[in-house]
């Protein structure tokens, strides 16, 4: 039997996105391929303790503020100079320091933007959270429907202010000539800040107008058996079938919903955190929270396992 290693990784982020990678030093398993800091857990460390000591380790700084995020299993075979084995790596968002970096086990660093790494190779444990990361914390999604959309501009030009970068538009109740011109106006706001837009939509549908991506809703992700070309693709699942459909498909990332009791669903309890949490630490592609979301609830869901938090009503405020 191969056996479990447990690993505190460090994913040091600048407030501009940016997170640090380093090569593994010569001598270890491994050695040349990119990682972020960290190593292994040490016997009667909790995995904060061992994410502390290792950045002082390897990095020479102390992280001040930390913020537990995905845990992934990973079973390496016997290759690259070391043995087989199965590490659960516990990843952590540090996001402010004490001292300055250096590279003390003899590494090189690389400070990586989310969209576009441009080292490799990369362990292979790492490759969906690098995806993860490339997708930013909080999916909006749009309310034209209950706010109007004179008052909907205004928040989404308030939100685009405060640094949105992913928005969803669900307005199914406008007609073809209505849903144009708003796709129109919301794009040409969304261009300068480089904030990606999905239709809830058909892949078609969301192509013809200029969209950078589309979501599906639960049923139509169903009936596709591949992922649509040259698309942003995200889903709408509310049970495990959904989930591994989406995954199978490789999709982009799904919403799983209702996490909590909702306004717009007030029949449905929710899943519940703790459901929560199973069901996504089973699935490489990333997955947002929804359902009685509100921005206060970011931290939480990235500790349970989410890339972060969709928000319809909460989202414009
Ligand atoms: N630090 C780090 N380890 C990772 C990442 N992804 C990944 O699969 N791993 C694996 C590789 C190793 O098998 C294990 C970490 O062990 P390590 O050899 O770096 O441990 P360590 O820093 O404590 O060093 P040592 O005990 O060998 O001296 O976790 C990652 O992003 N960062
Ligand atoms: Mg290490």
């Amino acid at each position: 039997m191969t056996k479990c290693v447990q690993v505190a990784v460090a994913i040091l982020q600048k407030s501009n996105g940016e997170y640090l990678l380093a090569s593994r030093p010569q001598g270890k398993g491994w050695a040349g391929w990119w990682e972020f800091p960290g190593g292994k857990i040490e016997q009667g460390e909790s995995p904060e303790q061992a994410l502390i000591r290792e950045a002082q380790e390897e990095l020479g700084i102390t992280p001040t503020q930390i913020q537990p995020w995905i845990k992934r299993r990973y079973d390496y075979p016997a290759t690259h100079d070391a043995e087989a084995k199965t590490v659960l790596l516990h990843f952590f968002f540090v996001t402010a320091w004490q001292g300055e970096l250096h590279p003390h086990e003899g590494q090189q660093f690389a400070w990586q933007h989310p969209q576009q790494g441009n080292v490799s190779p990369v362990l292979p444990a790492n490759a969906p959270i690098m995806h993860a990361l490339s997708l930013p914390p909080v999916y909006a999604i749009s309310n034209v429907a209950e706010m109007g959309t004179t008052a909907f501009l205004a928040a989404l030009q308030r939100q685009l202010d405060n640094g949105l970068q992913l928005l969803q538009i669900r307005e199914s109740q406008l007609s073809d000539d209505a849903l144009a011109r708003l796709s129109e106006t919301i794009l040409h706001m969304c261009a300068p800040y480089h904030c990606r837009c999905l239709l809830n939509g058909t892949p078609e549908q969301a192509k013809q107008l200029g969209y950078q991506g589309v979501h599906l809703n639960s049923h139509r992700l169903m009936v596709h058996s591949q992922k649509p070309d040259h698309l942003l693709v995200g889903a709408s699942c509310h049970d495990q079938t959904q989930l591994a459909h989406a995954q199978s498909l490789q999709l982009d990332f799904a919403l799983l919903s209702p996490v909590l009791p909702t306004p717009s669903h007030p029949e449905a309890s929710g899943l519940g955190w703790e459901r929560f949490t199973e069901w996504v630490n089973e699935l490489e592609i990333p997955v947002y929270a929804l359902g009685g979301m509100q921005a206060s609830y970011l931290l939480l869901a990235l500790a349970c396992g989410a890339r972060g938090i969709a928000m319809q009503r909460g989202g414009w405020i």
